[in-house]
Order: C-alpha cells, then structure tokens, then sequence
C-alpha cells in the first residue's frame, strides 16, 4: 500500500472562477519520484478539519507558490506586498497544518513558498525583498528566459557538515536552481539550517528534534525531480518517512 500524501494548493482564480491550483510538477515528484499517492490540501482555511485530514495522510508536501505569505504574518511590511502577490487562504490553512504536522510527527516537505510558511509558521521571520538587501544576491527567476528554463541551477548552496542534507545526499555543497522573492531572515527556535547560498541565505532547513521527518528546501527539487539524483535522494528519504507513518496507522487501526 502506498502512502498517501497532501499537497498543499493555492487558491487561484481560473477563467473567471475560484479555483484551488497546484502545480503538475509537485503531484508528479510524489507520484513518480517519491512513489506516493498525491491527494489535494484544499486552501480552506478554518473550514478544513486539520485535526481529521493529518489523522488519514502519510505525509505533507507545502508547495511552492507565485504568492508570498503574507507579511503581517512575520511582522512585515503589508504595505509593500502587492494583492496579487498574496493568498490568505492559503496561509489560513497551511501555517496552522504544518504547525499541527510538525506537533503529531507527520513527515513534512517543504519547497519554497513551503520553506518560508514553515519558517513563519514555526515562528520565523522572512525577508520580504532579498534583492534589495544589498548584501544578497538575486534570488528571483531570469524572466528574460522561457519558463523551463528558469529551473535550471543558477547558484551554489553550502550544507551543514554532518547535517541531514550533507549526510543524506554524502556531498558538501549541490548546484539549485532560484525562483522566489522572499528568503528567511530570522530562523524558528525549533528549525536548524541545513544549507546556505553564498550570500548567506538560508536555503534549506530541518525541525530539530522532530518526532518525524520535517525538512525545507528553498529551491525546486521537484522539477523534473527523476532526473536529479538529488532530489530522488530526498523524495526517496521523505517517501521513507512517509511508508514508516503509513505503517504505524495500520497497525493502530489494526488493519494489520
Ligand atoms: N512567492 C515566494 C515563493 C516563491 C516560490 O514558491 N516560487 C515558485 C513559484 C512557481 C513554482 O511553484 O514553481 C517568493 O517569491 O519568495
């Protein structure tokens, strides 16, 4: 039986209609590369039973998104973040969700959007514009390329000697590719750093002391994630976690 894994959506209008939105790459990494089912997190908010919806899943992937959290989240500055940039509904359901994953050791990856509503959600803050930081570089995408190829590697992350990463993938730096706005600027008590870009930048982290497998990345393994070793590394080990948790629910359920 394989485990069965929520993926986080974003609500989008579409031809004019309210829409709950997730990438096709995201649903194939955990169909094909982590070799789960894929079932839809709805943004819901309040209206989604968080509680009954983690007491049936094996896992949670918090997706990337063209949206940001939003800043008064963390304690930024609202004024600045465009409507268009943001989706309450989405954080109204995925801040709480993984703080509840976290708490009951559901295994938790997080990609991008999903790295910095971990961070938030666990009480971080983020840096609302890196590029203007004037000690960072640039970490948005090149719009002057066609979209695919946007997700190629542009940069180099250092991971943390004996960290998960580092033990995980046996190397102590990787190529990533960059697509966002934001970036972690103060990191939750309960998260340690796992990799740094050159400029500093937090880019992956893990829950310290997690009951379960918690782990965020600021770039995007996802994407064509087959044909990274990489990435199947880590679909592999969060897909580990998720058959470890799919296994302990049969038996309480005595479906074993
Ligand atoms: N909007 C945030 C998060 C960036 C992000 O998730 N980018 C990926 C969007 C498209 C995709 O899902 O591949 C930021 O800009 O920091």
């Amino acid at each position: 039986m394989r485990p069965i894994v929520g993926i986080t959506a974003c609500s989008e209008i579409v031809n004019g209609v309210d829409s709950q939105c997730v990438g096709d790459k995201y649903i194939r990494s955990i169909a094909v590369a982590a070799d789960c089912v894929p079932v839809l997190v709805p943004s819901l908010g309040e209206a989604l039973d968080i509680p009954s919806l983690l007491e049936r899943l094996d896992g949670i992937l918090a997706t990337g998104s063209d949206s940001g959290v939003h800043p008064r989240h963390y304690g930024g500055n609202a004024a600045r973040q465009t409507p268009d940039g943001l989706d309450p509904a989405r954080d109204a359901t995925t801040l709480p969700l993984l703080r509840a994953a976290v708490e009951k050791g559901v295994p938790v990856l997080a990609i991008c959007r999903g790295h910095q509503e971990l961070n938030v959600a666990l009480g971080g803050t983020l840096h609302q514009f890196v590029h203007e930081l004037g000690d960072k570089r640039d970490h948005r995408e090149d719009t002057a390329l066609p979209k695919k190829e946007r997700y190629e590697p542009v940069h180099t992350v250092h991971l943390a000697p004996e960290g998960f990463l580092a033990t995980l993938l046996e190397r102590e730096d990787m190529e990533v590719n960059s697509l966002h706005w934001q970036g972690i600027d103060r990191l939750a008590s309960l998260l340690v750093a796992d990799a740094w870009a050159d400029d500093g930048l937090i880019e992956a982290t893990h829950v310290a002391d997690a009951p379960g497998f918690a782990v965020s990345v600021q770039w995007h393994p996802e994407w064509r994630a087959e044909e990274n070793p990489h990435s199947v590394a880590l679909f592999e080990a969060f897909a580990k976690a998720c058959q470890q948790r799919a296994a302990e629910r049969r038996h309480c359920s005595g479906s074993e």
